[in-house]
């Protein structure tokens, strides 16, 4: 296998393109709105309940300038004002707690929201297309899952909240303040429109400017990715310092779009804030003249300025609730370009109908969780096939044809980049050819319910990735609840045995991140195991390029050779003692198939073989 390079160019933009023909800020921001809409809408029951209770809280709080307009002509009449400051009081303590039970209700809410938010996106991850997760940035990804869902909690809720509450409570506020002095009313309204041309003018700028703010944030999250995926290389390499400056590129670019938000956001809440002051001004101004000619009473004034003192925060949430709503629908957008990148499903599905063939009943497999594999083993063969990994780039296969009967053990060998490992690639299905058929048991593979395809096949890469996790959470990847005697099968068929018993914890030893702590055989043998834990109808074996010691090195024959007398073993082949022991050998060259033969009639009609076997292939 050709593995992609361990250090990839620095990331320098958002890795999920937004696709071609992707509307602009102004779509991507009205995108951004229905997709937020649709997180809230699962919760809609909850918020209400939620934004009520602030309601009801705010209702107390607005009845609380009446009391307070009584208490002082009460007190100028004389009267005893013992009932009204008691009511006053009341008003006070219950508009506080219905305020902070709606708070509590919408936070709640808000938790669910980016529950099932990141529940969507990590379940969809997993299922995406080899293709689109290779052309993804994992780290970008990985952002959108913590990052943008985030982004959601802290805003969706208190934006809804802000605009019914701020919006209904202002209203009622402007009702109110109009009954008591209409002329003071039109002077407060001609004043705090400006605030509604200033946050019109305003808001899509913030939302754009916390877009970019998340991308820059994924791009981080891609760059640390690209340094701790491959953590050994960047230091033996002595990178560190240049990873380090790729990192705080990203960063400050983070901090300056961060900031561009932070400056829009404080320009509105600012202006906000001014007019409600110069608002409160020219209102004492001109109430006082009223006052003055007799056109309105002291009490009347000191109320109409008490609800302009309760408009102001109804104000100020309005416009908090406007830029809240931007930076929601900035997370939204982009969680939802995730959620719109193809799964496997999805493309089978696609296929389905563009070929117009019935499908897959969920009975036979078609279904996500099906695991029931195929345990006979199975037959393989390629028919002209021909495939390039994307369309522009060169082709990897040129008519690729062999065919290999079910049983016994299959090796394939040829120079780099000859495309022994596509060939595993394209009956796993992790791409799709571009012509030609790829046969399994008979029956191309595009045929086979997914799940089924996959469970009926054992797929040992080549760089024989383990999980962080225990031993044993690595061998039942594949199969969660093995029993004890198939696990001990398994341990001794892939000369796993004495490493358990070897262990501190057994089975239960964490092996560290990637496997660091197990030695590179033990690492493909843990690999092998798991893949053989399923019963495979077929192993694929992408055979390690690195010289394993000579017990190791036994070990993996005689594993090998066990499993090829009850499955299909087909291996790209990188030693000498795994094609001599191969009931045939196909040559690859090129994208094509050169040969195919045994060892010893290779040996004497294949040049190219010949020279491979003695310089190539490592010894014994
Ligand atoms: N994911 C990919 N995207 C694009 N090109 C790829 C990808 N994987 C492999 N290739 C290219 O396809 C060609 C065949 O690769 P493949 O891994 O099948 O070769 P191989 O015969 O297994 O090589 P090796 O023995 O070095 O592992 C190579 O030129 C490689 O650069």
């Amino acid at each position: 296998m050709t593995a992609p390079p361990s250090v990839k160019s620095p990331p320098t933009g958002p890795a999920v393109p937004p696709g071609a023909g992707a509307p602009g800020d102004r779509g991507r921001s009205w995108q951004g709105q229905r997709a937020l809409l649709g997180h809230l809408r699962p919760q809609r029951r909850r918020m209400a309940a939620g934004v009520l209770l602030g309601l009801l809280g705010s209702v107390m709080g607005l009845a609380q300038p009446l009391a307070a307009k009584r208490v002082v002509d009460d007190m100028g009449h004389g009267a005893p004002a013992a009932g009204p400051v008691l009511l006053l009081s009341l008003l006070v303590v219950a508009g506080a707690v219905l305020a902070g039970l709606g708070y509590y209700v919408l936070q709640h809410s808000a938790e669910s929201i980016v529950c099932t938010a990141r529940h969507r996106l990590t379940d969809r991850l997993l299922r995406l297309r080899v293709p689109v997760v290779e052309s993804a940035e994992p780290g970008d990804l990985i952002a959108r899952v913590t990052s943008d869902t985030t982004l959601l909690r802290q805003t969706a809720p208190q934006a809804v909240s802000a605009a019914v509450t701020g919006t209904l409570v202002t209203a009622a506020t402007v009702v109110m303040m109009g009954l008591l002095d209409a002329v003071l009313l039109a002077v407060t309204l001609a004043v705090v429109a400006f605030v509604g041309v200033v946050v019109a003018l305003v808001a899509p700028r913030i939302g754009r400017a916390t877009r970019h703010t998340q991308e820059a944030v994924g791009c981080i999250g891609a760059a640390l990715e690209r340094a701790l995926g491959a953590f050994r290389t960047v230091k033996a390499s002595g990178a560190e310092q240049r990873e380090a400056e790729a990192l705080r590129r990203e960063a400050e670019r983070a901090r300056r779009t961060g900031v561009r938000a932070a400056a829009w956001e404080a320009v509105s809440a600012t202006t906000s804030a001014v007019v409600v002051q110069v608002c409160f001004l020219v209102v004492l101004g001109v109430g006082g003249a009223r006052v003055t000619s007799g056109a309105t009473d002291v009490s009347t004034l000191v109320a109409f300025l008490l609800y302009l003192f309760a408009l102001a925060p109804r104000i100020g949430q309005l416009v908090e609730g406007v830029s809240q709503v931007q930076v929601g629908s900035a997370a939204a957008d982009r969680i939802a370009q995730a959620e719109q990148l193809e799964t496997e499903e999805q493309e089978q599905q696609r296929e389905q109908r563009e070929e117009r063939e019935p499908e897959t009943p969920e009975g036979e497999g078609g279904g996500r969780g099906c695991d029931a594999g195929v345990r006979s083993p199975l037959s393989v063969a390629f028919d002209e096939v021909i495939f390039a990994y994307r369309p522009g780039l060169p082709r990897v296969h040129h008519r690729v044809s062999f065919t290999v009967p079910a049983g016994g053990l299959t090796a394939f060998v040829g120079p780099s980049g000859a495309g022994k490992t596509t060939v595993f690639s394209l009956i796993e299905r992790f791409y799709e050819q571009d012509s030609g058929r790829v046969l399994l048991d008979g029956q191309d593979v595009r045929q086979w319910p997914l799940a089924r395809l996959r469970a009926s096949i054992g797929y040992v890469e080549q760089d024989v990735p383990v999980l962080a996790g225990t031993l044993r959470d690595n061998l039942t990847l594949g199969t969660p609840d093995p029993g004890p005697d198939e696990l001990a099968r398994v341990l001794r068929l892939a000369r796993l045995d004495l490493l358990a018993a070897r262990l501190p914890d057994g089975l239960d030893t964490d092996v560290g991140h990637r496997g660091s702590r197990l030695s590179g055989g033990e690492r493909q043998r843990v690999a092998i195991a798991r893949a053989l834990l399923r019963r495979p109808g077929l192993l694929l074996l992408d055979e390690a390029t690195s010289q394993l010691d000579a017990a190791n090195e036994a070990a993996l024959r005689d594993t090998i050779t066990d499993t090829a007398r009850r499955t299909t073993v087909l291996v790209v082949a990188h030693r000498l003692s795994t094609v001599t022991t191969a009931d045939r050998i196909v040559v690859m060259e090129a994208g094509r198939v050169r040969a195919v033969g045994t060892h010893e009639e290779l040996l004497a009609h294949d040049t190219l073989y010949r020279g491979l076997a003695s310089t190539q292939l490592l010894g014994p």
